[in-house]
């Protein structure tokens, strides 16, 4: 089988092993000695450790590069490698940052600043898009699975609150009946007890009937709840996985992690207690002052004439605490992304010994989230408290009416006892509305940015298209008049760029960093589409291919920074074929000549990696993913300094 090798390369290590293998132009995967190491030495190696003087050999390089990107920076290639060659002595005396490649050469400070200054800067990139919208209709059509247990949880939602309203009424009958005995015309025990049985049975039956409403409603609840955050968090992880990859370029990947679980957490727990709090307390509030009314209309219109101020205060206050809120959150946001970024690059971070700095930045942003959440629990905090004295006043004025009245006989003792515990009901489900606000303002917001991806659709799908066959596909590689810039950036990277590579062929693209090697790998791989001209397969343009077969099975990418997963070395190299077999995952490592190292390990290829492979070597990572390109035994093998750290 005949296998094309399209080696991108930038260091001197990369170009040479590039030249030690170009013997086999035309070769087998199984004599892809490029990957192993007693073929890889050549007269270049001693060179290959000199970095900055490599930088003098790629400077020869430039008008290479310059056909493949006209728009190139036009520094001259002495001033270059004069420069190059400088920070490399100053990197030697500690003042520089000094890394494999001379073109990352950083002043120190320069590179401290842009870190501090990171968080600020990282708005210009991220997340541009406006506050997202609640989609009610996708809510809904999430809901209709569950329809059945929504409406027996809202039944027996309501059932409990009417059973609740029907308290007060109770309590007030048997306080008329108690307060018949305290007169001395009425006396004994038995009488008594006769005339109570009833009302006390009734009362016990409605305690014993809320009991069961509320398990019911709580249980059945519990079920919806489950499965919508069950189906949200399918449905955005599915559609998160779809995006494009300009989607990724453009949202910070702890924030999208946060959509997952925080927000789809208080989305559910919001939706729960709207659902059951809020819907009892509704009814019971109406219910109650329906009660109220029957019991004293008079005492009654004087209670409720207050309400439209309470009401007209409380949706403004809420509009205020829905902003506060949206803030909030979004200061959460931010500091998960910083704690995200800082733990999962920690050996950076510790290498350039900026634990203090990650600790400074995420404690601002830590405080800054805290002083919103403080300012939230301000407006929270008063508008309970003016709640609170609003209901009880109310029971306050009904003591001071229902009194006046029943001096005027108007209205019985026992009915002001219901009036004031139909009164303090009332209070209760006011109150639990007034928190509840809260609950249905983050609730909305965050179900908001829930569902702000779930039904995106990609630009580039991620499936479909025509399909070469094997036995047919030559890889003949065509760019025409390809122009190209990254969606997050104005700036051109490729233009009119024109490049022929024959099937069979091994060809390295040289050039300096940034120069678009990488770009021409990532668009041949259709990560992204191009802006002008057309790039071509054996012909057809790899627009009209299917990108699951595309990447698939025609390509195999190694890219400059393999991830390797938290699984066993197996499963890892099995990641690029599911369905191969153990010994072909073990001709993969042979191959990639990481057989050897494997099976050095206690477990063999059993060893689970850490996150992201960083239990083990630069090296043996790489070999990995090698390892894992190879499986899918690609007609066409993209390495893009694949092999930069392989001995
Ligand atoms: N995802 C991206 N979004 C925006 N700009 C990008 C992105 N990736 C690369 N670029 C920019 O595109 C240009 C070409 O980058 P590319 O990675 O192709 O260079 P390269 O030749 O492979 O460099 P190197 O040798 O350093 O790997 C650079 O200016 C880079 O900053």
């Amino acid at each position: 089988m005949t296998i094309l090798v399209h080696l991108i390369c930038k260091s001197s290590a990369t170009f040479n092993r590039l030249i030690s293998a170009s013997v086999f132009t035309k070769t087998t995967l199984h004599h892809l000695n490029l990957l192993k190491p007693n073929l890889l030495k050549s007269h270049f190696a001693s060179l290959a450790r000199q970095d900055a003087f490599w930088s003098f050999q790629k400077c020869t390089l430039q008008n290479l590069k310059r056909t493949f990107n006209p728009s190139c920076p036009s520094r001259t290639a002495s001033s270059k490698a004069l420069s190059t060659l400088a920070s490399f002595l100053l990197g030697a005396s500690g003042g520089y940052l000094l890394y494999r490649n001379s073109d990352w050469l950083l002043p120190t400070a320069q590179c401290k600043s842009s870190y501090r200054s990171r968080l600020s800067h990282e708005e210009e990139v991220f997340d541009k898009t406006p506050n997202p919208k609640f989609k009610w209709s996708l809510f809904f059509s999430l809901l209709w699975e569950d329809i059945f247990y929504l409406l027996g949880a809202i039944l027996a939602a309501l059932g409990a609150a009417v059973v609740n309203i029907q308290i007060p009424l109770m309590l007030g009958e048997l306080t008329n009946i108690v307060t018949k005995f305290t007169s001395d015309a009425l006396s004994g025990s038995e009488t008594f007890l006769s005339e109570i049985r009833k009302p006390a049975l009734k009362l016990l039956t409605l305690y014993g009937l809320q009991g069961l409403f509320t398990f019911v409603y709580i249980s059945l609840l519990a079920v919806v709840g489950e499965n919508l955050a069950y189906r949200l968090r399918k449905m955005l992880f599915h559609s998160l996985l779809e995006q494009d990859v300009e989607f990724f370029d453009k949202h910070k990947i702890g924030k999208l992690i946060d959509r997952l679980t925080t927000d789809v957490q208080e989305f559910k727990s919001s939706f729960k207690m709207t659902v059951s709090q809020g819907l009892k307390a509704t009814v019971q509030t109406l219910g109650c002052v329906i009660s109220l009314y029957l019991i004293s209309p008079k005492l009654t219109l004087i209670m409720v004439g207050v309400l439209p101020i309470v009401i007209i205060g409380g949706t403004t206050w809420g509009a205020m605490l829905r902003t506060l809120s949206r803030d909030a959150q979004e200061e959460i946001s931010k500091s998960t992304a910083i704690a995200d970024e800082a733990l999962g690059n920690i050996r950076t971070v510790r290498s350039f010994a900026m634990e203090s700095k990650e600790n400074q930045l995420y404690e601002a942003q830590v405080l800054k989230s805290a002083n919103t959440n403080i300012r939230l629990g301000y407006g929270i905090g008063m508008f309970q408290g003016l709640a609170n004295v609003f209901l009880n006043s109310l029971v306050l004025g009904s003591l001071f009416g229902g009194g006046w009245l029943i001096s005027t006989q108007e209205l019985k003792a026992g009915d002001l006892i219901s009036f004031l515990v139909a009164i303090q009901m009332i209070e209760r489900s006011m109150a639990q509305m007034s928190l509840l606000l809260g609950h249905v303002v983050r609730g909305l917001s965050a179900g908001a940015r829930v569902f702000e991806f779930m039904d995106s659709k990609p630009l580039i799908p991620l499936q479909g298209g025509k399909r070469i066959p094997y036995h047919a596909l030559i890889g003949d590689i065509q760019f025409k008049d390809v122009s190209f810039h990254y969606p997050t950036r104005e700036q051109n990277v490729l233009r009119d760029f024109s490049l022929k590579i024959p099937g069979g062929k091994l060809v390295a693209l040289v050039g300096l960093s940034g120069g678009g090697k990488s770009t021409i790998a990532v668009l041949l791989e259709r990560f992204y589409d191009v802006t002008a001209g057309t790039i071509t397969i054996d012909g057809v343009d790899v627009r009209e291919l299917d990108p699951a077969w595309l990447r698939g099975q025609a390509i195999g990418f190694i890219n400059q920074e393999p991830v390797l997963f938290a699984t066993s070395v197996m499963e890892n190299i099995r990641y690029g074929k599911p369905t191969a077999t153990d010994q072909e995952v073990i001709e993969a490592a042979k191959l990639a000549n990481a057989h050897d190292f494997i099976t050095g390990f206690p477990k063999g290829y059993n060893t689970v990696l850490g996150e992201r492979g960083v239990t083990v070597s630069g090296g043996q990572k790489q070999r990995i993913a090698i390892a894992r390109a190879l499986i899918k035994n690609p007609s066409i093998l993209i390495l893009d300094e694949a092999t930069s750290i392989l001995p």
